[in-house]
């Protein structure tokens, strides 16, 4: 079976796209070359894929709506570059994705966010909405409050950490280069493109040593390390020319095009194997027998219904373990709710959460993605 299935195979995907490519050599936003990326994500979606839109390019579209001709050295320049160039952005995107009578949303966020896990699981239940709507979220980093991405140009991690986010089933990395070579091929004409690996393999990291392009700044290092987050939750990722011609539905056809870096598990057994690697609980919810025989069967979610009693202080996205009338653990996992709201709707059906808290987050207690049988 060859590997480059998994693209056909493929439901959700991640499709970064860096500052090198958007940006027609920092002459504003390349809307031609975007507009040929729509139309092909608007193919996938036709298919039923699942789309989120990495992108970069704000830094360069803002520069070149205020006519700066060189990248500013002071962060708050980028920032406020970025502010500019980011209304320029989402447009663009906008007006292509009309086209095709696809709605997008505008997400904005940091690495930070991604580590708190509250935020976390309001990021993924926010994005997971637009998804289940048919709209396209177009994510960059939020560069008004942080400084780390900005200086070092890295949406790749970003790109890896929203495909954790989603659990997407891969994230194709579209850059300036056909994909990673052995060496740098800017400086080196004998370059060779590496067509498939796996993540972690070592020997990569020698490669793409070499540093980044003049308008992006990540280079292909933040794209190895991209890759092995992703690959953390299961996904591969591609990186891949965006100048190909219909690079992306090329891939989506198994093509073997630019470089494919394959995770060592498949997207659930990561997952778990994530999820049980939190040692730390912060509470204890005690399960009526019901609800102990259904999470045994596996792959089902935890509803409040089954749920007798609440134990600790914790809040939505912790870990939490789940143990029966007799005090033996059965699972563990990150809750939706906070103590308090777990409390009051413990032992209620989901169709009466919204009378009891007033709004409804989640319908589960426990989403079965996020919990581990042990
Ligand atoms: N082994 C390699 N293979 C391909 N490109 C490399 C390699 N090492 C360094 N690079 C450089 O990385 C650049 C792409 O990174 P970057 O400019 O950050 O792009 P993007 O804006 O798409 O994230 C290429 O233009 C190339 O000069
Ligand atoms: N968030 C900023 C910087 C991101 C950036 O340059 O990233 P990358 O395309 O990965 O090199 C922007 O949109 O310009």
């Amino acid at each position: 079976m060859s590997e480059r299935l998994q693209l056909r195979k493929a439901r959700r995907l991640v499709i970064k796209i860096g500052s090198a490519l958007l940006t027609d050599d920092g002459k504003g936003l390349d809307v031609a070359a975007l507009g040929l990326w729509v139309d092909q994500i608007a193919e996938l979606i036709a298919e039923g894929v699942e789309v989120v839109v990495v992108s970069s390019g704000s830094v360069a579209e803002g520069m070149s709506r205020l006519g700066w001709s060189s990248r500013p050295q002071h962060l708050h320049e980028l920032q406020a570059a970025a502010a500019v160039g980011q209304m320029g952005l989402v447009q663009t995107w906008e007006a292509q994705f009309k086209r095709h009578d696809i709605h997008t949303a505008q997400i904005l966020l940091t690495h930070d966010d991604l580590s708190d896990r509250k935020r976390y699981l309001n990021g993924r239940s926010t994005l997971r909405t637009l998804l289940d709507y048919g709209v396209v979220p177009i994510v960059n980093e939020n560069d008004t409050v942080v400084t780390d991405e900005i200086r070092f140009g890295d949406n790749d991690t970003l790109g890896a950490l929203v495909a954790n986010l989603i659990e997407a089933d891969g994230l194709i990395i579209l850059t300036d280069q056909l994909g990673l070579f052995n060496k740098d091929p800017r400086k080196h004409q004998d370059a060779e493109l590496v067509t498939e690996r796996k993540a972690e393999d070592r020997d990569l990291d020698a490669m793409a040593g070499g540093g980044a392009g003049a308008l992006g700044r990540g280079g292909m290092l933040t794209k190895l390390r991209a890759a092995r987050l992703a690959a953390r939750s299961g996904a591969f990722t591609v990186i891949v020319g965006g100048r190909i011609e219909h690079a992306i539905s090329r891939l989506r056809q198994g093509d073997v095009i630019g470089t494919l870096l394959l995770p060592e598990q498949g997207r659930m057994a990561a997952r778990k194997q994530w999820i049980a690697s939190h040692l730390q609980t912060r509470g204890k919810l005690t399960l009526d027998d019901g609800a102990v025989k259904v999470l045994r069967q596996g792959g089902r979610s935890l509803l409040p219904v089954g749920v007798k009693a609440i134990a600790g202080q914790f809040r939505r996205g912790e870990m939490v373990s789940c143990v029966d009338l007799n005090g033996r653990e059965i699972a563990r996992g990150l809750v939706n709710y906070d103590a308090d709201e777990a409390r009051a709707i413990a032992g209620r059906s989901s169709d009466r959460i919204a009378d009891v808290l007033g709004y409804v987050s989640d319908e589960e207690m426990i989403h079965r993605d996020n919990l581990v049988v042990v």
